[in-house]
């Protein structure tokens, strides 16, 4: 948004009669010829940058709205720029007072949670310094503006635990089943195998007291499960095959030289008529927290082997007719053997596997410096996190935030923001991680859902972060992406 030209034409007026006109055209035209040049710059150019960012910074702690109107017009870049111990044009205008400037900032997109070196955002140094009226307009929520998050790229797109990629799904083979069975023969084949949904794993012995991410699948050869592949009441799912390593050499090589990965689940106990080699191998019988525990590369094959197994292990029969129904596409299909089924015709959607959208959000303080966890009685003692909702029917993402936040604390949510997701195989979530801008602060807890829930200073949860357990709070495993919502925030607010 631009600033209103009634506003700059009051202020205009206000610095010709205070300043020497010629002077003030000689600033506007270094102004502009500085900023037409900045996008391209050279070394002899950047100290020009420099230059034009300390004499932003001057003008906004001077309170020369004119100046400082004319400047992020010609750059907005300028808005979020700091100088020395990281201090932006709106902390030195609101250091001074200067509520015009403030509020043009603001008005222009200006990022208020930025933190200088000492932690402080503009919000903390207009209240410190007895600014009152600019504390309480940073605090308002009429302006927010959610703080400046980038958007992920694809280096950190893998950056929650469950969502690595480690197989190519090759979802076009699914339907290929002379492929299919020919891969299911291969010896170079993978099969992993779950027990009522409990992946067979397997680690060194040395890491039996630390397993945390030692944890490995078994991978078994064809032979090895023979006798299971043949028990009728083992499920069986193709889960991909290995990505190739971008060069020439695997540019050339053929498809059916791609291992392929199969997932299989049974009802009864298969260890006897498995061929296990390795003595430290096992069923991981609890789900939480022992599916956290495994190795990162792998944890996205459990997450989507688990979900779809999940599936099928619920949903034997038909939900539409309660029929018979027949596994089809490599695991990813069940068609019901009723003629005429209803769930044959139109959109067929009860015919494959589901995922449940969760939306899952870490609340911020209006003051940017709090942020709103809670707990369930079930937690662990002292162990806040991120409040949590499935999605309903019909609802979108933001408006599920908003609808759960309130349910749960009382408090009404403004702007949502998506930052990542994680999918959740406990049995098929996926969680969409949003930050939510608090325009209310009381707390309401709903004690059918949750037990309790706080706001907690930028401090607190730096120490939860930092000191574990000898904090006030504790945090949730690293693993959860509320724990990867927190420490975003953290990331994005201070200089840590
Ligand atoms: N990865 C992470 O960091 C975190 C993951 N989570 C996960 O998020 C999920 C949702 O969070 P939660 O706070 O429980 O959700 P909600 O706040 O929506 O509450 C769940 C309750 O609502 C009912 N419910 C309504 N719709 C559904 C549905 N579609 N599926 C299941 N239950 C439904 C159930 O009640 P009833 O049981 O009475 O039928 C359930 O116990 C959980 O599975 C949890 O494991 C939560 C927090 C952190
Ligand atoms: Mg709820
Ligand atoms: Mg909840
Ligand atoms: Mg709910
Ligand atoms: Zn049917």
């Amino acid at each position: 948004m631009k600033i209103s030209k009634g506003k700059s034409t009051r202020a205009g007026a206000q610095t010709t009669r205070n300043t020497d006109p010629l002077r003030l055209v000689r600033v506007l035209l270094t102004t502009y010829y500085h900023l037409k040049y900045l996008r391209d710059m050279t070394s002899v150019q950047m100290i020009a940058k420099d230059e034009m960012v300390e004499r932003f910074l001057d003008c906004a702690s001077r309170g020369d709205l004119a100046n400082v109107s004319t400047m992020i017009s010609h750059s907005s870049q300028l808005l979020n720029e700091s100088g020395r111990q990281g201090w932006t044009g709106l902390m030195l205008a609101a250091r001074n007072g200067h509520f015009d400037v403030v509020k043009a900032l603001l008005l222009n997109g200006c990022n208020k949670y930025l933190a200088n070196k000492s932690g402080q955002t503009a919000y903390d140094i207009a209240k410190f310094w007895g600014h009152r009226h600019i504390a309480r307009f940073l605090a308002s929520s009429g302006d927010v503006t959610l703080p400046g998050i980038q958007p992920r790229n694809k280096s950190t797109d893998n950056a929650t635990y469950f969502s690595k990629e480690y197989l190519n799904r090759m979802s076009e083979k699914r339907t290929d089943s002379e492929w299919l069975s020919a891969k299911q023969s291969s010896p170079e084949t993978v099969f992993i195998v779950f027990h009522n949904l409990d992946p067979f794993v397997t680690t060194e012995p040395e890491v039996m007291n630390d397993i945390q991410n030692k944890l490995k699948l078994y991978r078994f050869g064809r032979d090895s499960v023979k006798e299971v592949l043949e028990n009728s009441d083992t499920v069986v799912v193709f889960l991909g095959v290995e990505k190739q390593e971008c060069s020439p050499s695997s540019l050339v090589s053929k498809e059916d030289e791609h291992i392929a990965w199969f997932a299989l689940n049974t009802k009864k106990n298969p260890t006897e008529s498995l061929k296990i080699t390795a003595s430290n191998s096992f069923f991981l019988t609890k789900p939480m927290p022992m599916l956290l525990m495994l190795n990162e590369d792998e944890a996205g094959i459990v997450a989507q082997a688990r979900s779809v197994l999940a599936w099928h292990s619920r949903y034997s029969f038909c939900p539409t007719c309660g029929g018979k129904t027949k596994v089809d596409e490599g695991g990813y299909k069940r068609s019901c053997l009723t003629d005429g089924c209803r769930s044959l015709q139109g959109i067929h959607n009860t015919c494959y596997p589901r995922v449940d959208p969760v939306v899952i959000m870490l609340v911020l303080h209006p003051d940017g410096n709090q942020c709103l966890l809670g707990r369930k009685k079930s937690f662990p003692p002292g162990m806040f996190t991120c409040l949590a909702g499935f999605i309903e029917p019909g609802e979108t993402i933001e408006n599920a935030v908003r609808r759960e936040v309130l349910e749960e604390s009382g408090v009404t949510i403004g702007p949502v923001q998506y930052i990542s997701c994680q999918p959740w195989p406990m049995p098929s979530s996926l969680m969409i991680g949003c930050f939510a801008v608090a325009v209310s602060t009381d707390i309401k807890v709903d004690e059918n859902e949750i037990e309790d829930a706080r706001w907690f200073t930028r401090q607190e949860v730096i120490d939860a972060l930092v000191k574990g357990h000898q904090a006030v709070f504790s945090m949730p495993p690293r693993q959860a992406i509320a724990h990867y919502l927190v420490k975003h925030w953290i990331g994005i607010n201070s200089n840590l």
